[in-house]
């Protein structure tokens, strides 16, 4: 493998600096955080502000109250007056139960490979932030302070890509968090708006003191699925994008193929009302309502065609029966996500009320891997469903009569058209469908001393998704090209020129036009998007549009209310 290239794709969703100068705030601590709201942190630098509620406050000091209760009358308590995990036999006197929390980090200094994206590390220091805010931990105010204070000021601590088996949590990946939080060693290092220095030094530049943690505060900041929720809440977040560019392609590729509207008709739907169907079916209703690129058979007539066939194939009769799932699905996986970026994830947890704690596992990071597991196979089946209409446009003997390859300019007849980028495109797809493999059934049984002995790999399966997210990105570059170049050659067969913004319908013009703006070639009626072979590179064009996607620009915005109608 390019080591290289790969760790390239890790750090291009970095976004620097990640400071915002708006007067918009995401507050943390009122247990309602969304996926939106951390996608706005985690990459455009939203300021983060604790929450005020006076309850709140007092329900974290008073956490903080009984554990250093607990630790002078000498309790058992696991983590805070024993050893970890597998050795939680071992007896913590009261004078070592700090050391144990600073000795936490070091032997968890542990993590392996590249760098997780510094959006990834954002998304999961809010998300410790928020979940701490609960009052059922044990950690003082100014720690939690302290995660505030390097999102707004844009420090982020590095974090390697491997180390975590999403039991404990996150163990690896958030001691590299504490250690850089309270300035434990420069052998922690951050990233500071772009440069990279060590946390002590990041501290100083910041005036702030380095800490020396308290009993049960180490415990609390790793022992969390923080970082595998936070990859998964900005996974999810590109995933829903990537869903709704699939469906604006495949209106393009209907309105290419001169498809019917017939089976997105209501009366269909009715009668098998999955709700990802019925979302489906209603929406590519909706878009391809207007276009002159249709045959429009809404009125339940249909035609002989000659050699054509009277109904469409399943790539485009079936869409919604097939894509239902894969919204539902996308669906449920939000819902489950927004739970967990909005739960308490360590152990033991202090119920404040009736002065008790309690040994659980509510890090184990179950929810996420499995459904990153879902994610990525869900990308996997949308990727393959695109594969199969580009298969149709390229082939006049399915295309209703589109030149082969979608050559522009037949004059020139060594134009080959759209041919390389359908095999770019055919090298993609089934990579998306090998990233739909699952991992969370795939464990190491005996993981620390048998004590993680049943374990999510939800860290691993969230950086899958988000390396699935990526290459999706650039395959949906290469499918929006080919609806693009479709919809104008579909133009001139049926209204004599190639500006397909006079013949779409008007809810996919604007996609139309976006990718023709993000690709620096606007619509024209004398010549389709691709014209002549040498008179464009393919691949800017690939990666314009898959750094638009990635970077929520034009052609997300053409697709806002599909998305935003996605619930
Ligand atoms: N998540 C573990 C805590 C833990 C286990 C193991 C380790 N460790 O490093 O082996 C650390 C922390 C628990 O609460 O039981």
């Amino acid at each position: 493998m390019n080591t290289l290239s790969l760790q390239q794709n890790i750090t291009r969703s970095w976004q620097l600096p990640f400071i915002d100068t708006s007067d918009s705030t995401v507050i943390v601590g009122d247990r309602s955080l969304t996926i939106d709201e951390v996608v706005s942190v985690a990459r455009y630098g939203t300021r983060v502000t604790l929450t005020d509620n006076a309850d709140v406050i007092k329900g974290v000091q008073a956490s903080c109250d009984y554990i250093n209760n607990a630790v002078e009358t000498g309790q058992p308590i696991y983590g805070v007056t024993s050893g970890f995990g597998g050795m939680a036999h071992v007896v913590v006197s009261r004078e070592q139960a700090a050391e144990l929390q600073t000795n936490l980090i070091w032997f968890l200094k542990s993590g392996a490979g590249g760098r997780l994206p510094l959006a990834d590390v954002r998304a999961a220091m809010l998300l410790r932030a928020n979940s701490h805010l609960y009052g059922a931990s044990g950690i003082r105010l100014e720690l939690i302070r302290r995660l505030e204070t390097f999102l707004n000021t844009g420090v982020t601590p590095h974090v390697y890509e491997f180390g975590s088996i999403g039991a404990s949590g996150d163990l690896v990946p958030l001691s590299y968090i504490t250690g850089a939080l309270i300035g434990l060693d420069s052998s922690f290092s951050v990233d500071f708006n772009g440069k990279e220095m060590s946390a002590p030094t990041a501290l100083r530049q910041l005036s702030l003191p380095q800490l020396q943690l308290q009993p049960k505060e180490g415990l609390a900041m790793m022992n969390g699925t923080s970082v595998m929720t936070g990859i998964a809440a900005n996974c999810v977040y590109d995933a829903r994008v990537l869903l709704a560019l699939a469906m604006g392609v495949h209106a393009l590729a209907i309105q290419g193929l001169y498809g019917t509207n017939q089976s997105f008709h209501p009366f269909i739907h009715q009668r098998k009302p999955h709700h990802g169907q019925l979302w489906t079916a209603n929406q590519m209703f909706t878009l391809l309502q207007g276009s002159h690129l249709v045959r429009d058979e809404l009125d339940g007539k249909h035609e002989y065609r000659g050699q054509e066939l009277i109904q469409d194939r399943y790539s485009l009769r079936c869409l919604p029966q097939y894509i239902g799932p894969i919204v539902d699905g996308v669906l449920q996986i939000t819902k489950q996500i927004e739970i967990e970026m909005n739960s308490v994830t360590d152990n033991p947890l202090i119920d404040v009320e009736n002065q008790a704690s309690y040994h659980g596992g509510n890090f184990l990071g179950q929810y996420v891997g499995m459904g990153m597991d879902h994610l990525r196979y869900y990308i996997g089946l949308l990727a393959k469903h695109i594969d199969v209409q580009i298969a149709l446009l390229v082939s006049p003997e399915f295309s209703n009569g589109l030149p082969p390859s979608l050559v522009g300019n037949p004059e020139r007849s060594v134009n080959m058209g759209l041919k390389g980028l359908q095999i770019s495109g055919n090298s993609i797809m089934p990579l998306l469908t090998f990233y739909g493999n699952s991992l969370a059934d795939r464990f190491p049984t005996h993981a620390e001393q048998f004590n993680q002995n049943i374990n999510s790999q939800g860290y691993t399966s969230a950086t899958l998704a988000r390396r699935s997210v990526d290459i999706f990105q650039n395959y949906m570059a290469i499918a929006l090209m080919f609806g693009v170049q479709a919809v104008d050659l579909r133009t001139y067969k049926m209204a004599g020129h190639y500006d397909a913004r006079q013949c779409l319908s008007p809810a996919t013009v604007e996609l139309y036009t976006a990718v023709r703006q993000v690709v620096g070639k606007p619509p024209s009626s004398l010549r389709p998007y691709i014209w002549n072979d040498n008179e464009q590179s393919l691949d800017k064009h690939i990666a314009r549009i898959s750094a638009d996607i990635a970077t929520g620009g034009l052609i997300v915005q053409a697709v806002q209310d599909l998305l935003s109608s996605l619930h």
